[in-house]
């Protein structure tokens, strides 16, 4: 008999998974035999719940919540050997790899395609122990994210990291890193490291305009030093997809990178910042089963 855990961080996108609770429940139950709900509490509930899904065996496990739930539940499922495939509900400000999948942003929506869309496989990436499905940054984005109010997220959305982007471009100075991968290495200083998995980043949907959520490639993209006018060219070309003729960005793809530096640099992954630099990033091709819409 088939079954599906519906994971609802209650606390997410302005308490929205309280509101559409019942709803996926039933949705769900359309699909599934059994639906089980949890509700988390704190920060790793949806980790442990995921994990006790995979151990137990369901057919799927539903996450409710905003980017950070959705890693939470990745990380629960994705070292296990049965690994239920998985749904999501995007309740969050940025929602990248809901955006990625063609899952729509609307939670209303995104139920409802829980009913009668495909399962097809996506990847995911890790680095020590730390998985994640969308983007880790070094740098500039990393220290962006910290500086975001959350009110200023919450009321400017993607909007709010481009903001304190552009800030950071004049206040900060570059990063020393070394960057080692089969295909190019770099040991140089960078404002900016990005390795994306996924097209959207930050909620910009042609950021790495090339990226398919099941290419088993990473997608790496360096910005070269810069001075603050060349920063401001070179933001929107970042944001916009327009990378082709950026002589200020270095891009590549690859399957695995090394990733050190001389000073002390934390990463930031999916949106929150987890763990410190030296790492090894792999890419985990088509690890995981999603339910989302082909286009
Ligand atoms: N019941 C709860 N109350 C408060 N915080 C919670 C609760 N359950 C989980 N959390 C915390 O919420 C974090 C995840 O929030 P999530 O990213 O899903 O939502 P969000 O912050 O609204 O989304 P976004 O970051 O995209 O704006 C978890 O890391 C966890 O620490």
């Amino acid at each position: 008999m088939s079954k599906a855990m519906l994971i609802i961080n209650p606390s997410s996108g302005k308490e929205l998974g309280k509101k559409y609770a019942e709803f996926a429940e039933g949705t769900l139950a359309q699909r599934f035999a059994t639906v089980d709900v949890r509700f988390t509490e704190k920060e790793l509930d949806a980790t442990e719940f995921a994990r006790t899904a995979s151990h137990e065996h369901y057919d799927a496990v539903v996450a409710m919540g905003g980017d950070g739930t959705v890693n939470e539940v990745i990380t629960g499922i994705a070292e296990q050997d049965h690994r239920p495939t998985l749904g999501i509900v995007p309740l969050g400000t940025v929602n990248d790899l809901a955006r990625a999948l063609h899952i729509p942003t609307d939670a209303r929506d995104a139920i409802s395609v829980l009913e009668d869309a495909p399962i097809r496989p996506f990847d995911i990436g890790k680095y020590g122990s730390h998985y994640f499905m969308n983007v880790i940054a070094v740098g500039l984005i990393a220290d962006a994210v910290e500086e975001v109010s959350v009110e200023q997220k919450t009321s400017l959305g993607s909007v709010a990291y481009f903001i304190e982007g552009l800030k950071a471009f004049k206040d900060h100075s570059p990063y020393p890193l070394i960057l080692r991968a089969k295909e190019k290495t770099f040991d140089g200083e960078t404002p900016l490291l990005i390795v994306s998995l996924t097209n959207s980043v930050g909620g910009f949907e042609s950021f790495a305009k090339d990226a398919r959520v099941d290419d088993g490639l990473l997608h790496v993209f360096l910005v070269k030093q810069l001075g603050f006018f060349d920063a401001l060219q070179a933001l929107p070309k970042l944001l916009t997809g327009d990378l082709s003729n950026a002589d200020q960005i270095e891009y590549f793809t690859t399957t695995e990178v090394e990733i050190e530096s001389d000073e002390t640099l934390s990463i930031n992954a999916d949106g929150d910042t987890a763990g410190e630099l030296p790492i090894t990033v792999r890419v985990l091709p088509q690890h995981l089963n999603v339910i989302a819409p082909t286009s």
